[in-house]
């Protein structure tokens, strides 16, 4: 799903009215109706109680005009008030005629901000994609007496004060909602840490708005959701065999961390690859032989860490990194792969890598690596690995841009791991993983993820960006699919290995 500009969403609404005939006010109706249909399923009439709308002069405030009305229709008790403006737009007029009589209205001034008890219910309809800078005088004033009312706080489209795609100043006040509900399609602000305060929980309504238009839309950011991954991974042949899917090579493991090289071994197999060979240190061996029989082990030399780089010939693609630890000698390892692997190519490519962890903190130490990364490489840094390789981000708009120029400069998929994980293509995209729950801040999730991407990586029916997306994808589905059994506070890292077959299998063309 793409996600759109403040400006593009103008365009998308005018596009809309004239491919389907429609009036302005007849859309904003539809926006008001999907509205109050959530708002109904979330709360009934008497746990509601008496609902505030805030209203602004635009068509934010027209839509929650609307919504007084519907709610006000549907047994609900309302009130309204409303933010004073030189001037409101023409749905906001055509909404505020059309609003019952029984609905009490009152214009908001400094002397006489609306009486908001703890635990009432208001629905924040001041500002959304129109707002044009930060708030300010009686709009900011009444934004922080919503805030410090300790409300239920329902935002229309987007909290009041939000931008939607920029940063804004730690100072600016803006509307802290437990729910946000937007039209159409997500919006950039919704997927950073940042606002998370702000949005709470959001969810996107579908009003009919063009198909064709979003269609035509340029947009660097992508929502992947489910539609996004249907059908990508494809069917097994009859007649295929274990070569077929490839045959993975995993560099992981130093002394008290062979559990990562176990971890992603295990998600590794689930991910469908055809054979799996670990390099794992001396120490490893006997723990990875009994917890993973499937896969075949090579014990380095050395007991404590990897000291020497395995022939890659056999290999169609190489992970590295889960708890490989930073010794010089795994250093030149990762050193030899990188040199080696640009250099060994099936069919003109490089050969795929996954590289993870500590083998990311080795190269934000070596930066001088970097040059040698291959084409299309997955990179896998949480924002601490991901600093380590760029810079100490200000914000999170600026990470994102930090994240896009690195993987346009490195010719990489750079996945930045977090609630939104998000996966940066070679030309500049970006794409926002829908799936995965908090329950999966837990050690080794992270390994997991590397062993399902190196399996993807490997199956050479698979493009790379489709193997990284699907990955991705599929490793936070498999921890939702946990989660449902386990709790999120019982989930562990093997959980999420446990059910990439089932999170696949979704996923099959
Ligand atoms: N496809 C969609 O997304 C749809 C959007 N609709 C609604 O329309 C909204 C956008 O409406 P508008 O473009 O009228 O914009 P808004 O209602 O967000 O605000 C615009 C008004 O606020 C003023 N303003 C902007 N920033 C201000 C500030 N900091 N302080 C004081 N005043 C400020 C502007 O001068 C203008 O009068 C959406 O957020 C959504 O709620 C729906 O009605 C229809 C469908
Ligand atoms: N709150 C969350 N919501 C969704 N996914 C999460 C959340 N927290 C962590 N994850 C996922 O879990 C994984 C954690 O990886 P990482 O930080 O490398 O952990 P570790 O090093 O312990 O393996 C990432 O894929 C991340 O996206
Ligand atoms: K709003």
């Amino acid at each position: 799903m793409k996600i759109l500009t403040a400006a593009q969403t103008r365009e998308l609404d005018q596009a809309t009215i004239r491919e389907q005939h429609l009036t302005s006010a007849e859309l904003m109706e539809r926006a008001a109706e999907a509205l109050v249909e959530w708002f109904c399923s979330l709360l009934d009439q008497e746990q509601a109680g008496e609902v505030l709308v805030l209203c602004g002069p635009g068509n934010n405030g027209g839509d929650g005009l609307a919504a007084a009305r519907l709610l006000h229709q549907a047994g609900y008790q309302m009130r309204v008030a409303l933010l004073p403006a030189e001037t409101q737009s023409a749905d906001w007029q055509h909404n505020r005629l059309h609003l019952p009589e029984a609905i009490p209205v009152a214009d908001i001034s400094e002397q006489q901000l609306p009486a908001i008890l703890p635990g009432t219910v208001v629905i924040d309809a001041l500002f959304g994609t129109g707002l044009a800078r930060p708030l300010a005088g009686l709009a900011a004033a009444l934004v922080a007496h919503l805030n410090a009312a300790r409300a239920r706080v329902v935002a229309v489209d987007i909290p009041s004060g939000l931008f939607t795609e920029a940063p804004q100043p730690r100072e600016d006040v803006a509307v802290r909602a437990q729910h946000t509900v937007s039209f159409g399609t997500p919006k950039l602000a919704f997927l950073l840490p940042q606002n998370a305060e702000f949005v709470g929980e959001w969810h996107v309504k579908d009003i009919g708005l063009s198909q064709e238009f979003i269609a035509g839309s340029t947009t660097p950011w992508y929502y992947t959701d489910e539609a996004a991954v249907a059908g990508a991974l494809p069917a097994r042949a009859q007649f295929s065999h274990k070569g077929t899917f490839g045959h993975a090579l995993l560099l992981a493991g130093s002394r008290g961390k062979v559990g990562a090289a176990v971890l992603a071994a295990r998600a590794c197999l689930r991910g469908g690859v055809g054979l799996l060979t670990a390099r794992v240190p001396g120490c490893g061996y006997d723990i990875f032989q009994t917890s993973v029989p499937e896969a075949m082990c090579l014990a380095d030399p050395q007991p404590n860490f990897i000291s020497a780089l395995p022939d890659l010939q056999p290999y169609q693609a190489v992970g590295i990194g889960p708890g490989l630890g930073q010794d010089a000698a795994s250093l030149a390892v990762l050193q030899q792969l990188l040199q080696t692997a640009a250099a060994t190519t099936a069919h003109q490519k490089p050969l795929p890598l996954v590289i993870d962890a500590d083998a990311l903190n080795l190269l934000g130490q070596h930066r001088e690596l970097l040059a040698l990364l291959p084409e299309n490489t997955v990179l896998t840094p949480h924002p601490k690995e991901f600093e380590r390789l760029t810079e100490p981000a200000r914000d999170d708009y600026h990470r994102l841009e930090l994240l896009r120029q690195f993987a346009q400069q490195r010719r990489c998929l750079v996945l930045l791991k977090g609630a939104y994980s998000c996966l940066a293509t070679p030309t500049g995209e970006l794409h926002f993983n829908s799936t995965g729950n908090p329950g999966m801040a837990t050690g080794g999730s992270g390994d997991v993820l590397t062993g399902l991407l190196l399996a993807l990586r490997a199956d050479a029916r698979l493009l790379p960006f489709q193997a990284a997306q699907l990955g991705v994808y599929a490793h936070g589905r498999a921890g939702d699919l946990a989660a449902a059994k386990t709790g999120q506070a019982g989930l562990i890292a093997g959980d999420i290995a446990h059910y990439i077959g089932p999170a696949l299998r979704e996923a099959e063309a």
